[in-house]
């Protein structure tokens, strides 16, 4: 009989059926276990974001939960660097602190200018950023345990406690880079070296060569700052590839500070500091340090880490520290107000207008008005494209109840307060409508200054601000004076805000320029 497939009994169909059912028993059988092991991290997953959304005190600042539950701040971070938090600021203007929940901790986010003042004048046994110090230089640095535990010691002195290693660096920088005789001494210094790199520039021909203006000003930065500092036998002198090293040094900062395995992680930035580490050792055990064109800071910042008890290897890592705090931000805020001035033919003529720098005795006349304009220019640069955070870890463990501004706070034990210099910098309610563009004249008509926080605040104030717009504010009017430096294309690259904010921020894409000299005669303005 042929095989009437139209029948209702088909064996084939049968034999199917019955297959589905075996593979529908051996799927339940191997996979229940895997069904309920998901329903179970689902149910935990959900369970923990629960717990973690939740105020742990009722004066905890208000949380503001992610879309993406448990991780979502996290990732954010991540993958979108110091943008996510500084956005979610700017998208929350009536809160003046919130709180960001994240595995099993808190971050604390301060985006009002005034209560930001407030928070950095508490004292250092509620929030303090020196405990973060031993574990932060550990990763960036690589400092060994001996040297980590040093710098532990009495690291938030009391009056009349013994100051540890950390205090003692503190005041010594502080002490030697404020205003007075010592400062002026290093500008001078700046002023001189400035002029060598600067006024000894041959540019190639600008038809053939172009030139990526960042990687121009930065060496220029590098060279002459290593040598106020160091002196004509710096390691960067004796080995001008290093100078490559510090820079993969700094562009893998994020991933040392990550401390996941860094010397595969962070393998460039890895190589690039063990490269500065050891010629600095190289420096440190020839003794030139002693020479008398090293300044005065360093032999004294060498002279304290070995009364604390520091190897010279691994004081050879806390001077690439201070290397690097002396170089990167003031390399990149210079970038950016070359280009702002040479990008505007008006503010171009006012800023040459009235300097002279003079060959002969290496005297610089500024005049007043030009002094305070470029000084706004300095500023307005910092505030465009500085987002970073200052941060203090929240000391006692069982947490702090605090009261700032009238208003009682309470914050989780071992959280981090971070005050968000971006979003600051960022908002039309401190700097107005026109907050997203170049004008340094709000600087000259006088702005609140709490809203500037490019040089952080309070306790951790960059000791070397007034250097740093000195040095910075000379180096912009000496470029543009002896060149003329013609941008190729004709839109300013914005900042990349999508890193780390750990220093002044980079553009996004190269700015490439063409360099011809202007005045062949002189270094500076006509006379
Ligand atoms: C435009 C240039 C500069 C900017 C924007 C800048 C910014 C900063 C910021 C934001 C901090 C951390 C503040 C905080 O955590 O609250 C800092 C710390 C520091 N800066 Fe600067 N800085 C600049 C130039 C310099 C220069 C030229 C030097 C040295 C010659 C220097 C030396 C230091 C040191 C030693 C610290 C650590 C202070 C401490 O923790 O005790 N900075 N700077």
């Amino acid at each position: 009989m042929a095989w009437d497939s139209t029948s209702s009994f088909s064996p084939t169909r049968a034999l199917t059926s019955q297959l589905s059912w075996l593979e529908l028993e051996n799927w339940l059988k191997y996979s229940a276990p895997i069904v309920t092991g998901l329903v179970v991290l689902l149910a935990t997953y959900l369970l923990l974001d629960h717990a973690q959304t939740r105020p742990l005190s009722k004066n905890e600042p208000p949380i503001l939960p992610s879309r993406i539950p448990f991780l979502g701040h996290v990732l954010g971070m991540l993958f979108q660097g110091g943008r996510y938090v500084k956005n979610i600021g700017l998208d929350n203007p009536h809160l003046p602190i919130f709180t960001l929940p994240v595995p099993f901790s808190r971050i604390y986010i301060v985006t009002s200018p005034s209560l930001a003042l407030s928070v950095q004048r508490l004292p250092p046994n509620s929030l303090s950023f020196t405990p973060l110090v031993p574990d932060i230089t550990k990763r960036v640095l690589g400092l060994g345990p001996q040297t980590v535990e040093i710098v532990r010691q009495n690291i938030d002195p009391t009056p009349g406690e013994p100051s540890g290693f950390l205090a003692d660096m503190h005041d010594l920088v502080g002490k030697s880079l404020a205003p007075g005789e010592e400062m002026k001494k290093l500008i001078r210094s700046a002023a001189h070296e400035f002029r060598q790199v600067v006024g000894g520039y041959v540019p190639p021909n600008p038809d053939n060569v172009e030139i990526d203006l960042l990687v121009w000003i930065r060496h220029f930065v590098a060279v002459a700052t290593a040598k106020v500092f160091y002196g004509g036998d710096n390691p960067l002198a004796a080995d001008p590839q290093l100078e490559e090293a510090f820079w993969d040094f700094d562009h893998g900062l994020g991933g040392l500070l990550a401390g996941v395995w860094p010397s595969v992680m962070a393998k460039k930035a890895y190589k690039g500091r063990e490269r500065l580490v050891k010629a600095f050792e190289r420096w440190l055990v020839e003794r030139r340090y002693e020479e008398e064109d090293v300044a005065g800071i360093i032999k004294q910042r060498v002279e304290i880490a070995q009364r604390h008890g520091w190897e010279l290897r691994e004081v050879a890592r806390s001077e690439v520290s201070f290397l690097f705090a002396g170089i990167v931000n003031t390399a990149t805020t210079t970038f950016w107000g070359v280009l702002q001035v040479c990008n505007d033919r008006g503010l171009l003529g006012e800023v040459r207008k009235e300097l002279g720098v003079r060959m002969d005795t290496e005297e610089i006349v500024w005049s007043q008005k030009e002094k305070v304009l470029l000084e706004a220019v300095v500023k307005e640069c910092l505030r465009l494209n500085s987002d970073t955070y200052s941060t203090r870890l929240v000391v006692p463990k069982e947490g702090v109840e605090v009261t700032v501004k009238g208003r009682e706070y309470w914050f989780k034990g071992g959280a981090v307060v971070q005050i968000s210099g971006g979003t600051i910098h960022s908002s039309r309610d401190n700097w107005g409508e026109d907050v997203r563009e170049f004008r340094p004249e709000r600087f000259l008509a006088g702005v609140n200054y709490k809203n500037f926080r490019a040089f952080g605040g309070g306790k951790t104030l960059c000791p070397g601000r007034h250097f740093a717009v000195a040095v910075i504010r000379l180096l912009i009017v000496m470029v543009v004076t002896k060149f003329e430096v013609e941008i190729v294309g004709d839109k300013l690259p914005e900042k990349d805000d999508g890193v780390l904010p750990v220093h002044v921020l980079e553009p996004k894409e190269r700015v490439i320029v063409k360099i011809r000299v202007r005045d062949e005669r002189k270094f500076g303005a006509d006379e």
